[in-house]
């Protein structure tokens, strides 16, 4: 698995990272949504460059202008709730993609975390570029096993996962059990998880910072 990330240079990001963590902004929900966006938004930008180009032209009302083509066919598939805003952001860009939804509830029993995997609604996705996004990676049980949901009925040509904030448990677990063509994009680097498996300093529980407390 290749890892990247957005740690290493501020930028724009930076100022939406900052306020979907702090405590002060983060409970306005429109706002923590729209920031989740906007960081999608850049992730799809960034991501659009690895991605393959064939040579093109434009007609313009004045000539013709050589330029490239995106050639992959994009499937974006979110998991459940916490990755619909990022979904929306990267989504903006990849305004021709194709859209899937896969829910992974994460509990903390005694014996660790513990993934519910209850619903999943996908486009045809072999032999595609498949963005899996979730905005969280804490213990990446529930990417990974997502992914496993996933690769039971599909094969796509390469995988992105696309993660805001990931600890580097998760990232290294991750790295265990992907393949070395896995690209993980994560926006931001945090220092590992607490006693609950939340990421600290994290930003808290991304599902219910932007959709409301679950029964
Ligand atoms: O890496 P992990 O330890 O598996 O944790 C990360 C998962 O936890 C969150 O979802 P959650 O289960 O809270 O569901 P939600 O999106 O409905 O809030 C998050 O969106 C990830 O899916
Ligand atoms: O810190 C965390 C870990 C899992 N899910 C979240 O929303 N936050
Ligand atoms: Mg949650």
């Amino acid at each position: 698995m290749i890892l990247k990330t957005f740690d290493n240079e501020p930028s724009l990001m930076t100022g939406f990272l900052n306020e979907i963590r702090d405590k002060n902004i983060q409970s306005d929900r429109m706002r923590f949504r729209r920031n989740i966006e906007r960081i999608g938004e850049i992730m799809a930008y960034e991501v659009s460059k690895c991605l393959h180009y064939e040579e093109s032209q434009t007609e313009t009302s004045l000539g013709i202008k050589k330029t490239h083509e995106l050639q992959d066919k994009v499937v974006i598939c979110s998991i459940l709730r916490a990755g619909l805003s990022l979904h929306q952001g990267v989504m903006n860009y990849f305004d021709m993609s194709d859209s899937g939804f896969i829910s992974a509830n994460r509990v903390n029993t005694d014996k660790g975390v513990k993934v519910e995997l209850a619903y999943k609604s996908l486009p045809i996705i072999d032999g595609k570029t498949l963005l899996l996004v979730d905005p969280m990676l804490a213990t990446g049980i529930s990417m990974l096993e997502s992914i496993k949901e996933l690769h039971k009925i599909c094969k796509p040509e390469k995988l992105h996962i696309l993660a805001v904030v990931a600890a580097p448990e998760g990232v290294e677990y991750l790295g265990q059990h992907l393949d070395d063509d896995v690209t993980l994009w994560v926006a931001t680097m945090d220092e590992g998880l607490n006693e609950k498996k939340y990421i600290v300093p994290g930003l808290g529980d991304a599902g219910d910072l932007a959709y409301g407390p679950k029964i």
